[in-house]
Order: structure tokens, then C-alpha cells, then sequence
């Protein structure tokens, strides 16, 4: 039989649609119902296991499923040895402790003796050694942000993006204890074989997000101002210049990353650029 890589994957929750999206866009297929939680997927040879969040770690651990896409949080939490092969870019958030507004809060030295309710014990237990604070954790599996309200605990110790769920439960961030985003991770123990299937797909998913971080850029300019332009231009390569069919004008096209194309944009504009056109690309090969 031939080999398939076992991933694992968020059976329902924060990171299943963009882990499942990207995948898709990897031209990897599953088109089976989520209801089976082993399914094999088509246009790669991938065979996907979905399970709850928490217990993944330890089936990558052990080598059930050769390679899973995790919160780097939930790895640290669960204190396994898996191989982080490649973030992935979206679920960004931090584990953060925060106190009741208004608490006054001179320092860290502040949770000495307090209560600190968590999903996160691990972490929060390591963080807390590091800084030689004595508080009691108090484990408790969601809605964390609750607990000072009801009187289960003086502060807390969970995830946050935007931060709404703090505000919206009068919660203040006064301590950051990790940053996070989604990564593909790999089992210590992967045959030969599924590494060689990883290595595959782990090609596939840079050219995903090599493409979704930049951009394909065209412009029109006249050709005095080329040099100008060619400058500023961050391009992979040098830009591909074609003479357009107005003497003296050309079309300039290259590649650059997302974030910069607004630092550049009135540059290109004040040396002379018109019809500045930004398109997505769907793959990019590195
Ligand atoms: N508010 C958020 N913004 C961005 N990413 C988040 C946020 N909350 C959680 N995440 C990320 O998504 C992951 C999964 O979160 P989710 O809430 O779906 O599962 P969970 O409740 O932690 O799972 P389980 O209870 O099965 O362990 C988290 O481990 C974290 O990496
Ligand atoms: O800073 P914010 O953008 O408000 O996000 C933070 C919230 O998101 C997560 O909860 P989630 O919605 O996953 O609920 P859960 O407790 O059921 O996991 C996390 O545990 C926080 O409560
Ligand atoms: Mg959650």
C-alpha cells in the first residue's frame, strides 16, 4: 500500500476553516463529510484524522498522525517534543494575564499570593517560576475571563487577539507570557517515507503563502522615469519593462511583498507611474 501522510486536524473550532482552506489551496481535497473524523483526502496523499485541539499534541507525540497544525500554544502547553516545521500565519493571538480594571498594579510581584484562573496551567506554572511568584492556579476549561467577576480568582491567564473579551469582561492585559500562530508541526518519530510526503507538502504550503504576502504589480510609465522607478522598486528579480504601443511609454510588472507596496506607492506616483494596477497571486514558486 501506498504511503499517506496522517495529519491531524482541529475537528471543530478557531483553527479548523483556515487550516482546511489552506490545505485547499495546497490542491488538497477532502470530500467527505466532517462527521468522519478519518478521512483520506485526494490530490495529495494525505490522510487526515480530526480530533479535538488539546489532544493532538500527544497523538503527534506518539506518532499517530506523523504531522498536525497546532497553536504554538497548545504545544508549549502540553510540554511535547514536536518538531515546529513551518508557522503558518493566521490564528495569531498571546497568552496574557490580566487583572480587574483599575486594579492597582505596581508590578509583577503583585500576583504574589494571588489567585489566577487559567486553561493554560502549564504555561502560567513555567512563567510563574520564572519570575519566582507564588500564586495559586485555578484550571478551569473556558470562559477563563470570567473568574474575577464571580469571585473564582484575582486575575487571569488566557489567549487574546483583539482584546474584546478582556474588555468586555472589565479585565486589563498587564502581562504578556507567549505570542502564538498556527504551525505545522511534526512528530519526532516520521518514517522516511511520510518525511519525504511532508517535504511535498511543505513546498506547496510556502508557494501558498509566499503568495498570499505579495503581490503582482503593473504600471505605466514614460521612459525617462524608468531608472527613477526601477529604484524603487523591491522586486524579486529586476521588473520586467515592455514598451507599450505610445512611443516613449512603458509598462513596468514585478512582484513585491504585501506590506510594502503602500510605503512605495507615492514614490512610484511622484516619479511619474500612472495606471498603477495591484493583482493577487495565486502561487508563487520559490
Ligand atoms: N481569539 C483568538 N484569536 C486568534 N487565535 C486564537 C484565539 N483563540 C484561540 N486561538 C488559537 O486557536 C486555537 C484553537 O482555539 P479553540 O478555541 O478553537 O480551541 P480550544 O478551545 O483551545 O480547544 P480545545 O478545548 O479542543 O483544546 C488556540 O489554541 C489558539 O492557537
Ligand atoms: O481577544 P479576543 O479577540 O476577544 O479573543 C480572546 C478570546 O478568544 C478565545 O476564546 P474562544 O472564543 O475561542 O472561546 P473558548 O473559550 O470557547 O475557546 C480566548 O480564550 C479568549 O476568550
Ligand atoms: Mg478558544
Amino acid at each position: 500500500m501506498p504511503t499517506m501522510l496522517k495529519i491531524a486536524v482541529q475537528k471543530s473550532g478557531r483553527l479548523q476553516e483556515d487550516s482546511l482552506e489552506m490545505l485547499r489551496e495546497c490542491g488538497v481535497r477532502v470530500d467527505n463529510g466532517r462527521d468522519q473524523l478519518k478521512v483520506a483526502a485526494s490530490g495529495f496523499p494525505l490522510e487526515l484524522f480530526f480530533l479535538r485541539n488539546s489532544d493532538i499534541p500527544q497523538y503527534v507525540a506518539d506518532g499517530v498522525a506523523d504531522v498536525a497544525i497546532l497553536g504554538q500554544n497548545t504545544v508549549i502547553e502540553k510540554e511535547k517534543d514536536l518538531e515546529e516545521v513551518l508557522p503558518l500565519g493566521f490564528a495569531r493571538c498571546r497568552l496574557s494575564l490580566a487583572v480587574p480594571k483599575g486594579t492597582v498594579y505596581p508590578d509583577i510581584t503583585w500576583l504574589n499570593g494571588k489567585k489566577i484562573a487559567t486553561s493554560y496551567p502549564n504555561t502560567l506554572r513555567a512563567f510563574l517560576i520564572r519570575h519566582n511568584i507564588e500564586a495559586e492556579i485555578h484550571e478551569i476549561a473556558g470562559s477563563v475571563e470570567i473568574a474575577p467577576n464571580i469571585g473564582l480568582a484575582d486575575a487571569i491567564c488566557d489567549l487574546v487577539s483583539s482584546g474584546n473579551t478582556l474588555f468586555m469582561n472589565g479585565l486589563e492585559e498587564k502581562e504578556v507570557i507567549l505570542k502564538s500562530e498556527a504551525a505545522i508541526f511534526a512528530s519526532r518519530n516520521i518514517s522516511t517515507e511520510a518525511r519525504e510526503l511532508l517535504e511535498k507538502l511543505i513546498f506547496r504550503f510556502k508557494s501558498v503563502l509566499a503568495a498570499r504576502n505579495n503581490k503582482y504589480l503593473l504600471m505605466n510609465a514614460p521612459n525617462e522615469a524608468l531608472s527613477e522607478i526601477i529604484n524603487i522598486l523591491p522586486g524579486m528579480k529586476s521588473p520586467t519593462v515592455v514598451p507599450l504601443a505610445e512611443p516613449g511609454w512603458s509598462s513596468v510588472h514585478t512582484v513585491i511583498s504585501e506590506d510594502r507596496f503602500w510605503e512605495i506607492i507615492d514614490r512610484l506616483k511622484a516619479a511619474g507611474a500612472q495606471g498603477i494596477l495591484i493583482i493577487p497571486i495565486q502561487k508563487m514558486i520559490l
